[in-house]
């Protein structure tokens, strides 16, 4: 009797009009030998402008491959310059609102790179540079510190105010000065007075360490002493920096940490311009122990880039340096000849960026991604795909493009390491500040004025041509305005992360050398997505839903 509901056998309901069906086991031979090109588009393929026009990361998708290892295994490894490579293939932009100290020693301690902004004073930017530097993981090199005169009254603020309550005293209440002291919560939290003054209640029985103690030995000071904290002095007993018991054991594991090979400080990269006072900077910051400097421009296809790169490599022949913006073949081939060691792609296609509505010049940057990286890659020129970046997808397709690096601002800004406090905004969200920095606003910054200009502005990274072309007008490529909390770079990051070794994985790419290798043979497919298709890939039909992206 036959089995109606269900039945497949037989012709109740052939796959194929006639015929037995093949046999099983020959599946994979089939698909070699019956098929001329694997499923999908090759890369050639999918980025042709004369079929489909120039393309961004959302007009296309990458095809799965095969899985035959652990997501965890991936490597992401990855050049930035033709000398430098780094763990971690993400950068942050040289934007005022995203990159000073606490980004660049943060995003070098994951394995990635902060490159330092320039709107600010040459000395500022310098300062910064050897805070990069001078970092040392796990010393708390600006402590807060008392003075004989603070009050146990205001000890007690401190310690609301910072969530923490060991502060050491010293003569004049400032770094570099003899220690004398130290106040814990102990000392302070049963202690009915107020006004009495914190050298009453400060142990000034200290342990102490010395200037050059490495982390691993002032560790077991803190472990034998069973103290929370452990001043550093240096010969003459002054306060140098101190360690933190609760900070230590999450400063210990950054494995991923961007460092020179044979030193122990992280990797410091700026941005500076191509006006001639730009070199006075550059000479501050290759002083204050610059590794990587980046030429930062909208359009760098200038003879005032080509002439700084030509200046920069025959001055400072240890100074990586970085060119750019550049979207098309052109354009990097004046840069390569020029001797640059990495180039840094995308013009427009930032979140803050009204350049291609405004300039009407610029590229979709899937297409000006693998355009340049492509080219640039026949002379061994690493490229950064700069701009753009929403999720972890779109830093997937720009490495797919063939950048080694993705560089990233308005993604970065609203983290705790970025600059500038966190603020409500009308709707009642927790923001920072995100502003393109050729906004209005930041043109016309004022920390923009410690330069040598006589008029703040001219000393600024957006305005300085506006002084010397006799323009008055300041003419607007990008916009001013916030984005919303993301926590620390400490936790997001390692989610880009994870996020892109399960994708790589999807993918059946073990490396990021692999997959930019894999996708230029043809052997990583992709297919172009219409605007339903992307309707599809994303959520719909939910009531309501909550779109929380790691925990
Ligand atoms: N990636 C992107 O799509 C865009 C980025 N930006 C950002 O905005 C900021 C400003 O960018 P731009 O205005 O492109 O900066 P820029 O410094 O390249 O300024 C461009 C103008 O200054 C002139 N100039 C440069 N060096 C000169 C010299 N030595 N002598 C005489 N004139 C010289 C150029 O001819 C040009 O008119 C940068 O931080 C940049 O990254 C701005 C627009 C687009
Ligand atoms: O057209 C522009 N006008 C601007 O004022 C501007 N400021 C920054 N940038 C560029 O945007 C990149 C960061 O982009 P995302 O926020 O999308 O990560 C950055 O890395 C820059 O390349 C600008 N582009
Ligand atoms: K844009």
């Amino acid at each position: 009797m036959p089995i109606l509901n269900g039945d497949a056998s037989g012709s109740s309901a052939p796959l194929l009009a006639a015929g037995v069906p093949m046999d099983h086991t020959k599946a994979l031979e089939v698909l070699s030998k019956d098929y001329e090109s694997r499923d999908g588009l090759s890369v050639h393929e999918l980025i042709d402008s004369k079929k489909h026009g120039a393309l961004t990361y959302n007009d296309f998708l990458v095809l799965p491959g095969y899985i035959g290892f652990a997501a965890s295994s991936v490597t992401l490894d990855s050049p930035v310059t033709k000398r430098i490579s780094l763990k971690t293939p993400l950068l942050s932009s040289p934007m005022d609102t995203v990159t000073e100290d606490k980004m660049a020693i943060y995003m070098a301690l994951l394995g990635g790179l902060g490159i330092i902004h320039h709107n600010c004073s040459p000395d500022e930017q310098a300062e910064t540079v050897k805070k990069v530097k001078r970092f040392e993981n796990g010393f708390i090199s600006e402590p807060i510190v008392l003075s004989p005169e603070t009050t146990v009254g205001e000890a007690k603020d401190l310690r609301e105010q910072w969530g923490f309550g060991g502060f050491p005293v010293t003569e004049n209440g400032k770094l570099k000065s003899k220690l004398i002291g130290i106040i814990t919560t102990r000392d302070i939290q049963f202690h009915h007075s107020p006004s009495s003054k914190v050298t009453e209640v400060m142990s000034s029985d200290l342990v102490t360490a010395t200037q050059g103690t490495t982390l691993e030995e002032a560790n077991e000071v803190l472990r034998k002493s069973k103290k929370g904290k452990l001043p550093i002095v240096d010969s003459e007993g002054n306060l140098v920096s101190l360690v933190s018991r609760s900070d230590l054991m999450k400063n210990l594991h950054y494995p991923l940490a961007s460092k020179l090979p044979h030193s122990k400080q992280l990797i410091a990269a700026a941005a500076i311009g191509t006006r001639p006072e730009d070199k006075n900077r550059l000479q501050k910051l290759v002083d204050a122990g610059l590794d990587i400097v980046v030429l930062d421009s909208s359009q760098g296809s200038s003879m005032f880039q080509i002439e700084m790169i030509k200046y920069i490599k025959e001055t400072y022949p240890g100074v990586d340096v970085i060119g750019g913006n550049v979207v098309t073949r052109e354009q990097a081939a004046a840069l390569i000849g020029a001797g640059v060691d990495g180039l840094r792609i995308g013009m427009g296609s930032g979140s803050a960026c009204i350049t291609q509505e405004v300039m009407a010049v610029g590229r979709p940057q899937a297409s000006a991604v693998f355009s340049v990286a492509s080219f640039a890659a026949k002379f061994g020129v690493p490229c950064i795909a700069d701009g753009g970046i929403q999720n972890v997808g779109h830093i997937v397709k720009g490495l797919a493009m063939g950048a080694s690096t993705v560089m990233m601002g308005g993604l970065l800004a609203g983290t705790t390491e970025s600059p500038g406090e966190y603020f409500v905004s009308s709707e009642g969200k927790l923001v920072k500040a995100y502003r393109g920095m050729g906004s209005i606003a930041a043109m016309e910054d004022k920390r923009a004025g410690g330069g040598s200009a006589k008029n703040a502005k001219a000393a600024s990274a957006g305005t300085a041509r506006y002084f010397s072309e006799s323009a008055s007008v300041l003419v607007a490529q990008g916009v001013s305005g916030s984005v919303a909390d993301r926590g620390s770079i400490t936790k997001f990051v390692p989610y880009l992360l994870a996020g892109l070794q399960h994708s790589l994985q999807d993918m059946g790419e073990t490396s990021l050398k692999d997959l930019r290798q894999h996708t230029r043979e043809g052997k990583v497919r992709f297919e172009l997505r219409t605007v339903s298709a992307m309707a599809e890939g994303n959520v719909h039909g939910l009531h309501s839903y909550d779109k929380k992206l790691y925990s």
